[in-house]
């Protein structure tokens, strides 16, 4: 693993904002971390922040990086891909794009092996995300090891052997946080119909989320258990869960990842037609 690696970031959006965030002045110096993004306030915002150097397009200090994190989104990718082509010579290839498959990378870098996707998710951005990872064939063990220790910087990463399985990563934590806040939006929407300020609502209904999800993260039992905890038969949990099975909110939400998972495998066979 390099010490401190050239690390450059096509893209300076949301998402490449928490990586560098997470991986400036504590994994790299600033001053190793390169951003191109067309936006010129983004750039701006970075360098201050971070003391990273910038550029409005794909330059030649992408030549120097050991690490590229492409960072567009997916629509821009082989646009960016094509430009980058020149610059590419054995620089690991780290993609956070959803949908692309490595595979059309490959194809759209004239073939270069040495590719990470990753599928990380927005608690990045406060350095409580997950990502979901898989590296081509190509990719040494020391690339392995950068990749893994740059998106530890803003979380946890899991390793898939199967690249086939980044859609359903994808589908459960990648697209889950919006799952989660459409609950606390659902438990606020009660509050306040059962007569409880907005304000209380919101701090009642995040506090439960941060309570049950650290409970969880440090219990050893499954969290059916701690459901069952909490499910005094015949008291108010009870009529609740009752009336959840009753409305088969169970099974919608399964179906509601697969349907996700599904449309991330569509992406990529559009993409794939690329
Ligand atoms: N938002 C999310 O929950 C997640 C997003 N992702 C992936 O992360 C990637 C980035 O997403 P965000 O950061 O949310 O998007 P964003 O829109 O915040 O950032 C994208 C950046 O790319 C820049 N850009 C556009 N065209 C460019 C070009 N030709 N050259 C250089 N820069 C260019 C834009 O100016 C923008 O700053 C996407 O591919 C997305 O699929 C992955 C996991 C979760
Ligand atoms: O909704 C999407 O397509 C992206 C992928 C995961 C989160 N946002």
């Amino acid at each position: 693993m390099q010490n401190k690696p050239n690390i450059s970031f096509i893209g300076g959006g949301n998402m490449a904002t928490a990586l560098i965030g997470g991986l400036a002045g504590k994994v790299t110096d600033g001053a190793n971390i390169h951003v191109v993004d067309l936006n010129p306030e983004a750039l701006q915002k970075l360098a201050q922040q971070f003391g990273v150097s910038t550029a409005p397009e794909i330059d030649s200090a992408i030549s120097r990086s050991e690490v590229i994190v492409l960072a567009v989104k997916p629509q821009q990718m082989k646009e960016v891909v094509a430009k980058l082509l020149p610059h590419i010579t054995t620089q690991l290839v780290l993609s956070i794009a959803a949908g692309i498959r490595a595979v059309d990378l490959a194809r759209w870098l004239n073939g270069h092996d040495a590719i990470v996707r990753c599928m990380p998710n927005t608690p990045a951005l406060i350095g409580q995300g997950i990502t979901g990872m898989v590296a081509t064939a190509g990719v040494s063990p020391q690339q392995r090891a950068t990749a893994d220790l740059i998106l530890r910087a803003v979380g946890g990463t899991v390793w898939l052997d199967d690249e086939a399985l980044i859609d359903a990563v994808t589908a459960v934590s990648g697209s889950g946080p919006a799952y989660v806040f459409y609950f606390i939006e659902a438990m606020q929407q009660a509050a306040q119909e059962l007569g409880l300020s907005p304000q209380q609502g919101i701090e009642l209904a995040v506090a439960t989320f941060t309570g049950a999800s650290q409970l969880a993260a440090q219990s050893a039992e499954p969290v059916s258990v701690l459901r069952e905890r909490v499910t005094s038969k015949g008291g108010t949990t009870y009529a609740a869960l009752t009336s959840m099975e009753d409305s088969g909110v169970k099974s919608a939400i399964v179906t509601a990842i697969k349907a996700a998972a599904a449309r991330g495998k569509e992406l990529g066979d559009e993409f794939g037609r690329d």
